[in-house]
């Protein structure tokens, strides 16, 4: 990893965390990776709280909030009404609609429970992650399989059009397929770039698939079908905001909800930091 990358990740963790994380907040929701690092280092000087809380999102979430001497809480502790002040994370890639892929580094069944119980969620990641459209420069989505169903599930993604879905093994191959913290397997499965809902309403595909060409909510929906899935890694739906605003409008039964994010910081190559607001 060159160092124009490392300090594009910290100088935009530094700019969300200044333009987003309330001192006196309670909760906060950690994510996984390299970049959520410099997060938890800018949340560290700033924080007033003593009280505050911290609730990771896997084994290196937690050990990068222990580390820096702040505290966390299982997110299976929340009591039921608590939903996290924010929550930030990292992501692979970025579309123009806040639409994200993650699980990169096989994090994302408890990063979409936790982006889900934050009343904002907020990503930072550098330049190579912004992307117009999802699978543009990142290849593949990564989903969470249940062991036992990896050839019937593999078979199934061959069957919604992706070319060669793979099982991800450990660096070390031999060893065999990596684990994720819910012991289970991690997919990679390539499509065509996926269509936005915007291109969708604007005529450019139906983005039902049956042409090879997705859209990102329904290519989710799709895959979050196959029995044996635990969780897909694309982010996409509404955000916090907007399903607070459901709830309140149509008293949603979901509880929680909102899993896209409603803004990106983007570290760039000249030092500067790009930001992608979901419309207010
Ligand atoms: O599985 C990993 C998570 O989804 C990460 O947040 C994502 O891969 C981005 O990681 P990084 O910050 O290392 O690029």
């Amino acid at each position: 990893m060159t160092d124009a990358i490392e300090s594009a990740k910290r100088t935009a963790a530094q700019k969300a965390v200044k333009e987003n994380f309330d001192p006196s907040a309670t909760h906060v929701g950690i994510g996984s990776g390299t970049t959520i690092v410099y997060v938890v280092e800018a949340i560290k000087e700033a924080s007033t709280n003593p009280a505050i809380r911290f609730v990771p999102t896997g084994y290196q979430s937690r050990q990068n909030i222990v580390q820096a001497g702040l505290t966390p809480i299982a997110f299976d502790s929340l009591p039921d009404h608590v939903m996290l002040d924010i929550a930030f994370d990292g992501a692979d890639e970025v579309d123009e609609e806040l639409n994200c892929i993650k699980g990169g580094g096989a994090c994302l069944f408890q990063e979409k429970l936790v982006a889900e119980r934050a009343k904002k969620f907020v990503c930072v990641a550098d330049y190579r992650k912004m992307q117009p459209r999802l699978l543009t420069n990142w290849p593949t989505i990564p989903i969470e399989v249940a062991p036992i169903a990896v050839p019937t599930v593999l078979h199934s993604l061959r069957v919604l059009g992706s070319s060669d879905p793979k099982l991800r093994t450990t660096l070390l191959e031999k060893s065999g397929p990596l684990k994720t913290d819910q012991d289970f397997y991690i997919v990679d499965a390539p499509f065509q770039t996926l269509l936005t809902s915007g291109d969708v309403a604007a005529g450019k595909g139906k983005g039902d698939g049956t042409d090879g060409k997705w859209e990102v909510n329904n290519l989710a929906q799709a895959i979050k079908e196959l029995t044996g899935v635990l969780e897909v890694g694309i982010f996409s739906g509404v955000n916090g905001i907007e399903a607070e605003a459901l709830r309140k409008k149509d008293g949603s039964t979901k509880a929680f909800g909102g899993q896209k994010p409603i803004a990106v910081y983007f570290g760039m190559q000249d030092g500067s930091v790009e930001v992608r607001k979901a419309n207010e």
